[in-house]
């Protein structure tokens, strides 16, 4: 057994214990990163990247499937050929993988080293069986792994996860997904335009991270237009049956039982974090149900008397924010404190703002509907803009969707955003930064808003939100002075 001593060890090579790395070694040589798995992070393997990659080539076939109704006639059947996409997501992502694993490379190979890490003690860690490692300090940046609750297991081999889906070589005939949240959506929609037959099985009616009802309700049935989703399924049973998986469940809006075949039952339920094989109880932290107890501006963990541990967390294992963005600034402050330890700093943190890659794109800004309602009570306003009749969305023929946004009564200050829209992708950023300025709605609507822009759809909404504020004038549903369409 080798014995190590080091000021800072982390645990995990993925997007937080990479960016704590580069923080940590502004303070010190003397660290060491482990990694249990292969290198490359899960936003670059079998996240992100692929996700996106996958989705592209469904617009792309959507896009053709729809251009008749531009007038341009795509002669022949559309053939989407699912060895050739899947040949090219997965080479995509390998590019993107290839990148990760040579900036990991250049790291001093006496600082890296491979194995599963468990805590022997509060300042020990075991990496498998080879090597010992007394750490001054650790990062936890261990990340999260896909859900697989014990009633789909029956489905055998045939039950899939996102982890596996990005290695497929063709796209199968059919999937039947549970958990339409945001993996879900974003490649169970991807699947259905690609041409495979997808139904989607959700719980307590949850879809991505929507919370505001108005939004939940168009998004439901909008998709519905395209796919089977219920997202308060009545499922009665999962079996493998000669090879394939059969689900029996109760039609939506009836009472008939109904037992269908798919190829592959994948299961898109959350993402715990990868707390549970750390053997964490030997580092006496507090735990709140089943992650160390932290504070988010300084990432440091707590022991169990409530005083602060050398120890901090950061990224998917921190149950907070499972985003690319918040695993990077968390590593960067988790890293950054225990470089500098014990002089730590309390960092700033981000607008919230998260972006679902389905069409019509989903996107939270700020608080959510369901946060408002619990600090804001009664004592907010919303506004609220419709897609359909918005002049840009029109001309893309992408006019769907629903915008709402809220405000704080008496000051006037943008609180947050739920959308479901047509490429909200930018919009959302938009919101963002006005919600991290601190700004009111007032001061949102002195900023320009170019025609014919989907933005004009975010001035209607912001327009009905300072009305409700009592901040603005009545304002004119159908007045051409901004413009036809906006
Ligand atoms: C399909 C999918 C699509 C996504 N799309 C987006 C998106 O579009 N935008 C976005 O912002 N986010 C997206 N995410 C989320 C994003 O990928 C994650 O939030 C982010 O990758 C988390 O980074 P991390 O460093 O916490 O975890 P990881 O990158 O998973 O790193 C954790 C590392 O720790 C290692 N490890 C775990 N336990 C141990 C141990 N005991 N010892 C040693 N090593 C260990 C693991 O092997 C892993 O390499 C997506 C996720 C998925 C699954
Ligand atoms: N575009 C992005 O930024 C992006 C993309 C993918 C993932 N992510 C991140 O990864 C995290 C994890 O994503 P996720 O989709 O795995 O988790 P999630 O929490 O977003 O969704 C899980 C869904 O599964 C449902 N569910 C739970 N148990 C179920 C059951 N037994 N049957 C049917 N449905 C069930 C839940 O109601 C929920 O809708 C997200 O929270 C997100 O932060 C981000």
């Amino acid at each position: 057994m080798q014995e190590r001593r080091v000021d800072v060890a982390i645990i995990g090579a993925g997007s937080a214990g990479l960016s704590a790395y580069s923080a940590a070694r502004a303070h010190t040589d003397s660290i060491v990163m482990i990694e249990g798995g292969p290198y490359g992070t899960t936003c670059a393997r079998v996240g992100c990247m692929p996700g996106k990659l996958l989705i592209a080539a469904a617009e792309t076939a959507h896009s053709v499937r729809d251009a008749s109704a531009f007038g341009i006639h795509v002669d022949g059947r559309i053939e989407i050929n699912g060895r050739d996409v899947m040949a090219r997501v997965r080479q995509e992502r390998d590019r993107f993988v290839d990148n990760v694993i040579e900036s990991v490379e250049d790291i001093d190979a006496e600082q890296r080293i491979r194995g599963h890490a468990i805590f022997e003690g509060p300042n020990t860690l075991l990496v498998d069986d080879h090597t010992r490692i007394h750490a001054e300090r650790i990062v936890i940046a261990t990340g999260s792994s896909p859900d697989q609750p014990d009633f789909l297991k029956a489905a055998g081999h045939r039950l899939v996860t996102s982890d596996d889906i990005f290695y497929w070589e063709d796209l199968p005939e059919s999937v039947a997904l549970f958990g339409p949240g945001v993996v879900g959506l974003e490649v169970g929609q991807a699947l259905s335009r690609l041409g495979v037959r997808v139904r989607m099985f959700g719980v307590d009616g949850a879809i991505g991270p929507i919370t505001d009802p108005s939004v939940l309700e168009y998004a439901d049935q909008h998709f519905n237009t395209e796919f089977h989703l219920d997202p308060e399924a009545d499922t009665r049973n999962v079996a493998l049956v000669n090879d394939r998986v059969e689900v029996t469940f109760v039609e939506r809006g009836s009472e008939h039982e109904v037992t269908e075949q798919f190829d592959y039952l994948l299961a898109t339920t959350g993402r715990p974090p990868n707390i549970e094989g750390l053997e964490i109880d030997q580092a006496h932290l507090a735990m709140n149900e089943g992650v160390p107890v932290f504070d988010r501006y300084t990432m440091q963990c707590q022991h169990q008397d409530g005083t602060p541990a050398p120890v901090f967390i950061a990224g998917d294992a921190s149950a907070e924010l499972p985003l690319l963005h918040e695993a990077s600034d968390e590593g960067r402050i988790a890293g950054d404190n225990a470089g500098r330890y014990p002089d730590i700093r309390a960092s700033h943190r981000r607008s919230m703002l998260l972006v679902v890659f389905t069409e019509p794109q989903i996107a939270t800004v700020g608080k959510t509907w369901s946060e408002v309602e619990k600090h804001h009570h009664d004592s907010y306003a919303t506004g609220e803009a419709s897609f359909e009749d918005q002049g840009r969305a029109r001309v893309m023929r992408q006019n769907h969707g629903l915008m709402r946004v809220y405000g704080e009564q008496g000051s006037g200050l943008f609180l947050g955003a739920e959308i479901f829209g047509p490429r909200v992708e930018h919009l959302a950023h938009l919101l963002a930064w006005c919600h991290q300025q601190r700004m009111t709605v007032t001061q949102m609507l002195d900023m320009p808003f170019y025609h014919p822009c989907i933005e004009e759809g975010l001035r209607s909404a912001l327009r009905d939100l300072n009305t409700a504020l009592k901040q603005g004038p009545m304002i004119s549903r159908h007045g051409m002075e901004s413009g036809p369409g906006s």
